[in-house]
């Protein structure tokens, strides 16, 4: 990872990450890199604390700006004054842990993006009920603005605390989101069916995410219990003005990055495929991560492979008045990293797209 020449019309964003010897921590230090504004000052681990970022991950142990990297330290040993002269704090830890965390923070000196599903949900009721226990900071968990970038852009820019996205929650609302606020699609009839690569389950891999249970094969999870469902239903609920209930079912495929959804789709009376169209170009014609393709192209994860971009296809069914929409992200980038970078540009007020013109890997 070499150092990126910083555009000397922005200011240097100082930057800690806690939870930087995971999956999604690993992949921001990987897109800070090529950021060029960004300066990481401090980077936690646990199991990897004390040891260096670049023998955690090899691979990214070389070049001037991984030979500047700090040492992973415990969470701990994070000192006030250090907190202090960050301007900004990436979470990448497990859910629970990181409100434990944020609560403590000074946030008024340090703006949050936090990874973590643990600030997205704004109803607390909800929030007990999908993840079994009380929230520690309700306030806070009020406050937090879903970070939903290319939506939720002006949002962003005034928040002290952002709450990222969930993986699938991202490739599903993007395109429902714009459907429903037009009156496109009915509220009750959206079903969507949900791909994702293994690295969704973090590194810490659990029994049914580990390699040899996950190759050669794909299983349903979560079936009609997924705590994204009530993620993407907030979202949803918010656009169409009234209570949405979604099946959403989410499967575990043999490749390490992706998700592909299926989203299958009611027409409003009097509406057609060609509307869906007009309304989502029209949406994101301006995006430079949000890309309508071309009538009757499917989107494939190979698409968007290590990028933060998102592709979706729309087609017309078979069945009478129904569309399909195919939505793909890399989970890793837009649907965790990539997302956080793009808040953080627009919280600092850079411009959006540093550190995430990285183009897909293929194949
Ligand atoms: N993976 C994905 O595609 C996505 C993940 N997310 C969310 O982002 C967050 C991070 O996910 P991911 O990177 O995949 O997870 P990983 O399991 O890969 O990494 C978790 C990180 O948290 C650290 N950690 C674990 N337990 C503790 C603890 N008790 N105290 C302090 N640090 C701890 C780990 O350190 P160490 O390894 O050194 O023990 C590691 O750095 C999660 O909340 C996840 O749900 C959101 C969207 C997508
Ligand atoms: C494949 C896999 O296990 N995926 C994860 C979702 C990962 C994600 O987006 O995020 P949060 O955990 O932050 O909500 C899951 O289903 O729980």
């Amino acid at each position: 990872m070499m150092t990126v020449e910083p555009n000397p019309k922005y200011p240097i964003v100082k930057v800690g990450v806690l939870g930087a010897s995971g999956y999604t921590g690993a992949e921001l230090v990987r897109l800070l890199a090529s950021h060029g504004n960004a300066e990481i000052m401090l980077m936690t681990a646990e199991k990897n604390a004390g040891a260096d970022f670049g023998s955690v991950f090899p691979q990214y142990a070389f070049g001037t700006f991984a030979k500047k990297l700090p040492k992973l330290i415990k969470i701990d040993e994070i000192t006030p004054a250090q907190y202090e002269e960050l301007d900004v704090l990436f979470c990448c830890l497990p859910h629970a842990l990181t409100q434990e965390i944020v609560m403590k923070l000074p946030l008024d000196k340090v703006k949050v993006v936090d990874l973590s599903a643990d600030f997205r949900l704004a109803d607390v009721k909800t929030y007990a009920t999908w993840y079994g226990h009380e929230h520690l900071c309700p306030d806070l968990q009020k406050e937090a603005v879903y970070g939903l970038t290319e939506l939720m852009r002006e949002q962003v820019g005034k928040a002290r605390l952002v709450a990222n996205p969930g993986c699938y929650p991202t490739a599903a609302q993007l395109p429902l989101i714009p459907l429903l606020k037009s009156g496109l699609i009915l509220a009750d009839d959206i079903i969507i069916d949900a791909k994702s690569g293994a690295t969704g389950a973090g590194r810490a891999a659990k029994v049914g995410a580990l390699y040899c249970e996950v190759t050669e094969g794909i299983h349903a999870y979560g079936v009609a219990s997924h705590r994204h469902a009530p993620e993407i239903e907030q979202g949803l609920t918010g656009a169409a003005k009234k209570d949405i209930v979604v099946n959403f079912t989410p499967h575990l495929m043999p490749m390490s990055r992706g998700i592909l959804e299926s989203i299958y789709v009611k027409l409003a009376p009097g509406k057609s495929v060609a509307d869906l169209r007009e309304c989502l170009e029209k949406q994101y014609e301006d995006e430079p991560f949000v890309h309508v393709l071309p009538s009757g192209v499917a989107p494939q994860t190979r698409h968007v492979r290590g990028s933060n971009h998102v592709v979706m296809g729309i087609f017309e069914d078979r069945v009478p008045d129904r569309a399909i929409i195919i939505s793909v992200i890399d989970n890793v980038v837009k649907g965790a990293s990539g997302q956080a970078l793009q808040n953080m540009n627009v919280m600092m007020g850079l411009p959006e797209t540093m550190g995430l013109e990285l183009a897909p890997v293929f194949p």
